[in-house]
């Protein structure tokens, strides 16, 4: 609990009846304009939050009297925050489970109801919503019933409106750091590519940078396309960084990396007792995207009977979470990428067709960099000025023989591979000049062994699971069958092939 509880006490606190005793109480409006009257006295007793520093935030408060609902709109709108009000507990649990909120202000008593007797079910069914509740309990009762229900702040009436901001404040300050922390947890950091990355010398890369700049000040679903390690997800950052959802989460989920229940868990959430081992509720990732993005990688490999939920939430920007009847909406815009060819999978009956439109709403195609040679060099001076920096390595630039073989070589694990090829040759390069030889491309090349030759032969356990892994993918039909082949299981095979910049 945060310490806005101490600035919340008022003088007169002992003395104020109990809110629920209304015989005693005297009016809601009295009461309220006593909230702005002890504005005046309690101002100065802690710094002003400024307006500019505010967070921006979904606050939903509960109280069954309209003066008090009244109040809090005009305080928390000199903020910037627009309120979704309650006047019923039932109608503020409606509310709280269907919509994504980061701050409830639940009054203690709201008419017959005790609104502590929500919280439970509030923890629950809208896990990661901050409670701050409002209650005329002396502080040591209200401490104490707060700490054992799990309530994020109090404030005890009356409390001035620089109170109430400050906890507000406070709490969207939490919210916030706590969506970040869960998204970046769940997100592999992505070593590079910023939208600044996407600087390009070639004009069909450039009219790609247009028409994502062009799109991203729109809502509208993008589907970007490109061979693998064509920087799909650096665009699709870069798209969300543009958009004036950019202030929002863009959360990423890899398709392919989870089996259709997993999947519809990680997107949508469960409730919790949902299956076995569902502990705690999850609110999901799209929830976490609400105002933000949603990057969906490798959509091609989405499953089939998962498409139906997908497309439902793309048109009514509604869902529920695993085990939950409750129908919840999240403003959510849509990224997606693929490397397959979604009109043939439609063909065959492989992806939905009408999926296949909502997504497809504006289609960016990013040119393989064998298509756009000019930018080979300058992407490949920038990885050696971030690797010999990040590894502490000698190496300041490429000889003139390594140039001409970037400049050269066919690139077919495209952006990813020339990373991965300088990231080696920097770590490898004992001198200023990296060499033709240190690039090591006739490895990775036509030059490398067969496999029968190289087991046993002078070659790292790396390098044979990789060209393993690459003639398994070569043949198999499916990444399913890969994985099979392999023994592996789909998600580590996917992580291999990327790790290794394959096909
Ligand atoms: N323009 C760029 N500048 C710097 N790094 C880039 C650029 N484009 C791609 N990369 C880097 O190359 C790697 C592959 O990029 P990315 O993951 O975006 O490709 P992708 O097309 O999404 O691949 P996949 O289809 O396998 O998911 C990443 O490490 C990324 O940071």
């Amino acid at each position: 609990m945060s310490a806005s509880r101490s600035a919340a006490m008022h003088p007169s606190i002992g003395n104020r009846p109990d809110p629920a005793q209304a015989t005693t109480r005297g009016t809601a409006r009295d009461r309220a304009y006593g909230m702005l009257d002890a504005a005046s006295s309690n101002l100065g007793k802690s710094a002003p939050m400024s307006e500019e520093t505010a967070p921006a935030g979904r606050v939903l408060a509960i109280d069954d009297e309209p003066e008090i609902l009244d109040t809090y709109e005009a305080i928390l709108a000199k903020q910037g925050l627009r309120l979704t009000r309650a006047e019923t507990l039932d109608e503020g649990m409606r509310l709280a489970v269907s919509r994504p909120f980061d701050v409830l202000l639940l009054d203690r008593n709201i008419g017959y109801d005790l609104g502590t007797d929500a919280v439970p079910e509030l923890k629950s069914q809208a896990p990661g919503l901050r409670i701050i509740m409002a209650t005329a309990h002396r502080d040591t009762e209200a401490a104490m019933e707060a700490l054992r229900l799990g309530i994020d702040d109090y404030l005890v009436k009356p409390f001035s409106p620089e109170q109430l901001r400050i906890a507000v404040a406070r709490q969207l300050e939490a919210r916030r750091l706590n969506v970040k922390v869960a998204a970046l947890e769940s997100q592999v950091k992505p070593a590079s590519g910023s939208a600044g990355d996407l600087d390009s010398r070639s004009p069909t890369m450039q009219q790609a940078l247009a028409m994502a700049k062009q799109v991203a000040r729109t809502g509208a679903n993008v589907l970007i396309l490109g061979e693998s390690g064509t920087g799909k997800n650096v665009m699709a950052r870069a798209i969300h960084a543009w958009s004036p959802r950019a202030a929002g989460q863009c959360v990423t989920v890899n398709c392919p990396s989870l089996n259709a229940e997993l999947l519809e868990n990680e997107l949508f959430g469960h409730r919790k007792g949902a299956f076995t081992g569902a502990q705690d509720s999850s609110e999901g990732r799209v929830a976490q995207a609400d105002g933000g993005t949603l990057f969906l990688d490798e959509i091609g490999d989405f499953p089939m009977v998962l498409q139906p939920k997908l497309l439902r939430f793309i048109q009514e920007k509604a869902y529920e979470r695993v085990g939950d009847p409750v129908t919840r909406q999240a403003d959510v815009r849509l990224v997606t990428a693929t490397n397959r060819d979604l009109a043939t999978m439609v063909e065959r009956g492989e992806f939905r067709q009408d999926l296949f439109y909502r997504l497809n709403v504006v289609a960016i195609t990013l040119p393989p960099l064998r298509e756009r040679r000019e930018d080979v060099l300058d992407l490949a001076r920038g990885f050696l000025t971030r690797f010999a920096r990040d590894y502490g390595c000698p190496a300041r630039r490429f000889s003139d023989g390594a140039e001409a073989l970037l400049r050269d070589y066919p690139w077919p694990g495209n952006v990813r591979e020339l990373q991965n090829v300088v990231e080696r040759a920097v770590i490898l390069c004992p001198e200023e000049a990296i060499d033709r030889e240190q690039l090591s491309l006739g490895e990775t090349a036509s030059a490398a062994p067969s496999l029968n030759s190289a087991v046993g032969s002078d070659i790292s356990l790396e390098q044979l699971e990789r060209q393993h892994i690459e003639a398994v993918l070569a043949r198999a039909e499916t990444l399913d069958q890969a994985s099979t082949i392999l023994g592996i299981d789909a998600s580590t095979l996917y992580r291999k092939r990327k790790a290794y910049g394959l096909k």
